[in-house]
Parts: structure tokens; C-alpha cells; sequence
């Protein structure tokens, strides 16, 4: 598997605070990767650097073998990243596909006519909203919400996808169809980066896993070995474990 995207040394400060701190991460294609690490250990600052809408004070960004070192947002999405959000993104006041529609073809697709018709389409079937495609946004439940979110993410057509807590907040039942459906998504060859709170879901979903702490990586590896650090596990998921 080839590398898709690779960071050297990144850090972010915020005045005094540095939120990530000299993190090198190597992600190939098509892997799964958990990002875990207790709150406030940098982690969604990590992915907004990775993602462009935070500039990194220190370190290197190359997505593809290119350097995107402090490009925008919308370069990086051109070079194959997109992203969900901790708290829903959605267009409460348009319907499903209008929601799909507008990252399809404002994006870096592009797309107009008959293939954004197509992706549109296709995006909803893959999260399972077809059916609901005329509805409007701000009738759904949380996980279709979610659904959608991840249909807009997916618009796209990212190489990268970064899940931030995409799982959260779900109930048992909505937990299982939602790591089926990553699962899915994984079948498709896409990479996914996902911070996740919920060991269970890391368990299932992520061969691999990087923990951070006080904005520093302090484990990558297999997940299970990460997850039975002893080091790791007293430090910092035994609180978080569900
Ligand atoms: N824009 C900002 N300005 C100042 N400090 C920030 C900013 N964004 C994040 N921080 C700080 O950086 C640190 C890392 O925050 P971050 O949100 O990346 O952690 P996290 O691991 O994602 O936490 P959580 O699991 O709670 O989402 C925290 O101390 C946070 O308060």
C-alpha cells in the first residue's frame, strides 16, 4: 500500500498552548486508522491542520507524496480530503439531495448535470437515505443527520476521509449500524482517519491506532498491542473505555 498522506513533525501553537506537538504520522491508502487520546489532547486540532483549516506553526503536510504545507482548505479537498465534524454540518432548511448537491458540485468535482445527479445519488445510497432523498434536512432523526453529514462528506469523492467522534452520541442500536456502515465505506478502499471516544468502535473498525496526549503522539501501532499498553491504558483511555 502506498502512502497517502504524511506528516513531519507538525505542531500548532496557540499562543503559549501547543496543541500538537511535533506529530509524524504515516497513513497508506486504504487504511483505517483510530486517533485516540483523552479531551483536550489535540487530536481535532491535528485534523484541522491535516484538513488546511488550521495553518501549522512548525512541520510539514504531503498528501499524495505532495507538499501541502499551508494550503487552504480548498486545495487540500482538491487533493482528495474531506472531513465530518464533531457537531453536526448540515443544511437544516434543504432537502437531503440539495444537501448532497451543494459540496457535489461547489466542491472540487465540480460536478453539474447528469454526473452530479449520479454522485448525488450515489452518495445517499451509500449512507442509506435514498429513500429520503426529497425530504427536508431538518426533519431527521440524529443518525440520519449523521447520515448525511457523512453523504456531504463523501460528495467529493475524498481519498482521505477524517471521521471527528462521527459515532458519538449514537445509541447501542444506532452505534451498530453506524460502525456497519464505516465498514462499508472501508470496503470502497477510501482511508479514514477517525477520533474516537468509543473502544468498542476502535476495536471493531481499526486495525491500527496513534494515541496523543498532551498534543504529542505517544503510541501508533497495531490496535490491539496500543489498546493493552499498559502505559496507555492507565494514562489515558481507562476513563474513556465504554
Ligand atoms: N482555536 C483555539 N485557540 C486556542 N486554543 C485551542 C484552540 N483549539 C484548541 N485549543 C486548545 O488546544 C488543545 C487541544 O484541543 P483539541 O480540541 O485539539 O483536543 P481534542 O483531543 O480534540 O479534545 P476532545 O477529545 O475534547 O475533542 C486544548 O487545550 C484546547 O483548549
Amino acid at each position: 500500500m502506498s502512502v497517502l498522506l504524511e506528516t513531519q513533525g507538525l505542531t500548532k501553537r496557540f499562543g503559549g498552548l501547543t496543541a500538537v506537538n511535533g506529530v509524524s504520522l504515516t497513513v497508506r491508502r486504504g487504511e483505517v486508522l483510530g486517533l485516540l487520546g483523552p479531551n483536550g489532547s489535540g487530536k481535532t486540532t491535528l485534523m484541522n491542520l491535516i484538513s488546511g483549516a488550521l495553518k501549522s506553526s512548525e512541520g510539514a503536510l504531503l498528501i499524495n507524496g505532495k507538499d501541502m504545507t499551508g494550503s487552504a482548505p480548498h486545495r487540500i479537498a482538491k487533493a482528495g480530503v474531506a472531513r465530518t465534524f464533531q457537531l453536526v454540518k448540515i443544511l437544516p432548511s434543504l432537502t437531503l439531495e440539495e444537501n448532497v448537491m451543494v459540496p457535489a458540485a461547489f466542491g472540487p468535482e465540480g460536478l453539474w448535470g447528469r454526473a452530479l445527479k449520479v454522485q448525488v445519488a450515489e452518495c445517499l445510497d451509500m449512507v442509506g437515505l435514498t429513500s429520503r432523498a426529497g425530504q427536508q434536512a431538518s426533519e431527521l432523526t440524529y443518525i440520519d443527520q449523521k447520515r448525511l453529514e457523512l453523504a456531504r462528506a463523501l460528495a467529493s469523492a475524498p481519498k482521505l476521509l477524517l471521521l471527528d467522534e462521527w459515532l458519538a452520541g449514537l445509541n447501542p442500536t444506532e452505534l451498530h449500524e453506524g460502525i456497519r456502515l464505516i465498514r462499508e465505506l472501508e470496503q470502497t478502499g477510501i482511508t479514514i482517519i477517525m477520533v474516537e471516544h468509543i473502544m468498542d468502535a476502535v476495536r471493531a473498525l481499526c486495525p491500527r491506532c496513534a494515541v496523543m496526549n498532551s498534543g504529542t503522539l505517544i503510541a501508533d501501532g497495531p490496535t490491539v498491542e496500543v489498546l493493552s499498553d499498559p502505559h496507555v491504558v492507565a494514562a489515558y483511555l481507562g476513563e474513556e473505555d465504554a
